[in-house]
């Protein structure tokens, strides 16, 4: 069974069609990166997967979970998110590991009782990712690198099936985004790890870790295959509509607008 499926799905919103007719299959043991220029529609996407967008038309499976048929909430568990819009949801007066421990309960807030062993569980997953010098800190105090390890300690907390990252490096140094594409790679190396979804604007931290790629264009899908086959510049620069070169460094594909 495929992870996620969408078969002529569109997604229209104040009479804006955002999406249209998007085909797409995530098989298992596949991680995706989205490619795609501003307003594309990739956000878009990623919400009609997690169910905080509701599809207009076509049909949309997630994990076996069938959109209009199937009840939401169980899907929304199997599912982590790490992206800006997820950041702004939480009070900055939030303790490290207590934001972490927000994740088992899909929640910006930990509205439920919690014990002193929930709170020891979200401190162990952040040492397992090396976040351990943040526990105890203070969310609001934090470097936007901080908060993002931090929120992806917290997706973590469920043990999702599918990982999104949505443009989960912005804001992080050299440094801190090279540690991020590692810890990513430890993610991929997990027995029974989730699957990833990885928006990005940068070519080059589309590692190896990602066999597929998806190229979204303006609310389209303009092609999908492998990095190999779909970073190449005459195909970028028909995708962007823009000339563009391609350089393979190292295994990273960096591209840049051609100089006229
Ligand atoms: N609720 C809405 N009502 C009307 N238009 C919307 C709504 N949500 C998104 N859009 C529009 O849909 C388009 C796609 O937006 P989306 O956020 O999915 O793009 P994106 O590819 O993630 O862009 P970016 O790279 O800038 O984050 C944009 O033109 C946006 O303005």
């Amino acid at each position: 069974m495929a992870i996620i499926e969408l078969t002529a799905v569109d997604f229209v919103r104040n009479q804006h069609h955002i999406l249209k007719n998007i085909n797409w299959t995530v098989e298992k043991n596949e991680h995706w990166a989205i490619l795609g220029l501003n307003g594309s529609g990739k956000s878009s996407l990623l919400k009609l997967i997690m169910a905080e967008n509701w599809k207009t038309n076509g049909e949309l499976t997630v994990l076996g979970t069938r959109f209009g048929i199937d009840r939401i909430p169980e899907l929304r568990a199997k599912i982590g998110i790490v992206g800006s819009f997820i950041a702004e949801r939480f009070r900055p007066d939030i303790v490290a590991e207590n934001l972490v421990l927000t994740g088992r309960y899909n929640s910006s807030m930990l509205y439920r009782e919690f014990s002193e062993a929930d709170l020891d569980e979200a401190r162990a997953l952040m040492h397992q990712i090396g976040a351990e010098h943040l526990i105890g800190r203070i969310y609001g105090t934090l470097s936007q690198g901080e908060k993002q390890l931090l929120l992806i300690a917290r997706s973590l907390m469920i043990n999702p099936q599918i990982l999104i990252l949505d443009e989960a490096t912005s804001g992080l140094d050299l440094f801190a985004k090279a540690r991020l594409l590692e810890k990513l790679h430890h993610i991929t190396q997990l027995k029974n790890g989730p699957t990833l979804l990885y928006i990005t604007h940068h070519p080059d931290e589309i590692t190896t870790d990602f066999q597929k790629v998806l190229l979204l264009r303006d609310g389209e899908v303009f092609d999908s295959g492998t990095p190999a086959e779909l970073l190449t510049a005459p195909l970028l620069s028909d995708f962007y509509q823009m000339p563009v070169t391609v350089d393979n460094i190292n295994d990273a594909y960096f591209v840049l607008p051609k100089k006229s």
